[in-house]
């Protein structure tokens, strides 16, 4: 309770003084790169820090010329260089780990991407136990569980402020359906629940100002394979990561602006829930109010259709294995 209310003080002083460090693990990566670039480009971010494996010095070197008045800071790949970068940051995105190539599922990346994403959650439960923590890295079902599990650990799991970013999904949603009714997809609000792969990803067109495209089995396919998409065009040169970028600065505009007093700002994300809880699902995305403590308000589904409820039964299946798979990697792999 005490760490609770300290944590909060601190991060409220820091965004009431509007000085916000955005951390970028993973910045000399597909995504962390573009990712950067936009993070430099937000004049709510005030100091920005890239760590990567390789190559972060040389990524904040070039963006740092770029003519904004925001700080950026390329860090060594060290334990030092690591927890210097995560030390005050409000912000934290993790791109970090390995991308699909085509025939792979996000599930056959977790081998590799478990042990990036434990390591690296346990440096920010070291270093900033009171950031906002956005895990891009896949799988986003089962790597988010093994964040809050590695928090958990170590007596500073704030459900509040760690989320899976599915703001991509959001984002090709409203631009699909935009290409169909030929409308602006800044005018389509589409909210997409559930996880962050395949069948676990579902869209509430219902929900839309276009309910009978509910029923289109092609679009709700595309949405829920946008990314096979990406992957297959690629051709074994990875995933997406321009859009992913976008979608990943969006996330962090969004916490931002809430973080610095404004009311209002709802984005679909992948956190520790309510909504499904009494059927051993510990994490659900779905619409959800931010505030300066990070997740102000969950919002429950609403009325959904006939066709979305047994979207909804499908995806749970599938999320709920994700998650478990995430939860018995720390039990078995706590690391050092
Ligand atoms: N959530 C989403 O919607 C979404 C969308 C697209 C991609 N992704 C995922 O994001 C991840 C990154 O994709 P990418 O295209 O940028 O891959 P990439 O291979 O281009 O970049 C990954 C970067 O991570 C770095 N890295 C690896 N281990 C690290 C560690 N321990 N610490 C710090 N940095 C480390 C690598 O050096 C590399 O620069 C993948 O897992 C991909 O599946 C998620
Ligand atoms: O498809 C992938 O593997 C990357 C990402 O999750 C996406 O949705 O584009």
């Amino acid at each position: 309770m005490f760490m609770a209310s300290r944590i909060q003080t601190r991060a409220f002083s820091a965004s009431a003084r509007n000085l916000s460090k955005v951390t970028v693990l993973g910045a000399a990566g597909g995504i962390g790169q573009p990712l950067s670039l936009l993070l430099k480009l937000n004049p709510k971010v005030t100091d920005l820090a890239l760590y990567d494996i390789r190559g972060a010095p040389g990524v904040a070197a070039d963006i740092s010329h770029i003519n904004t008045k925001s700080k950026v800071t390329g860090y060594e790949p060290t334990p030092s260089g690591l927890a210097s970068a995560l030390k005050g940051a409000e912000v934290v995105l993790i791109p970090a780990g390995v991308p699909r190539k085509p025939g792979m599922t996000r599930d056959d990346l977790f081998n590799t991407n478990a042990s990036i994403v434990r390591d690296l959650a346990k440096a920010c439960a070291e270093s900033c136990p009171e950031a906002n923590i956005l895990v891009i890295a896949n799988p986003v079902n089962s790597t988010v569980p093994i964040c809050a599990e590695i928090f958990k650990a170590r007596g500073v799991y704030n459900p509040k402020r760690l989320f899976g970013v599915t703001t991509l999904d959001v984002v090709r949603a409203s631009r699909f359906v935009s290409e169909i009714k030929d409308t602006d997809p800044a005018d389509e609000n589409i909210t997409v629940v559930g996880g962050h792969s395949g069948v676990t990803i579902v869209p509430l067109f219902s929900q839309s100002k276009h309910p009978e495209l509910s029923t289109n089995a092609e679009l709700i396919n595309r949405v829920q394979f946008g990314g096979d998409e990406v992957v297959k065009a690629k051709d074994g040169a990875g995933s997406a990561t321009l859009s992913m970028a976008m979608a990943g600065a969006r996330m962090a505009e969004s916490l931002l602006r809430a973080s610095h007093g404004e009311k209002g700002i709802v984005e679909p994300t992948f956190v520790d829930s309510p909504l499904y809880k009494d059927q051993g699902i510990d994490f659900f995305s779905s619409r959800v109010e931010l505030g300066p403590n990070g997740v102000e308000k969950i919002l429950p589904l609403g009325e959904i259709n006939d066709a979305e409820k047994k979207l909804v039964e499908a995806c749970l299946g599938d999320l709920k294995k994700n998650i478990e798979k995430g939860v018995a990697f720390v039990a078995a792999n706590p690391g050092k």
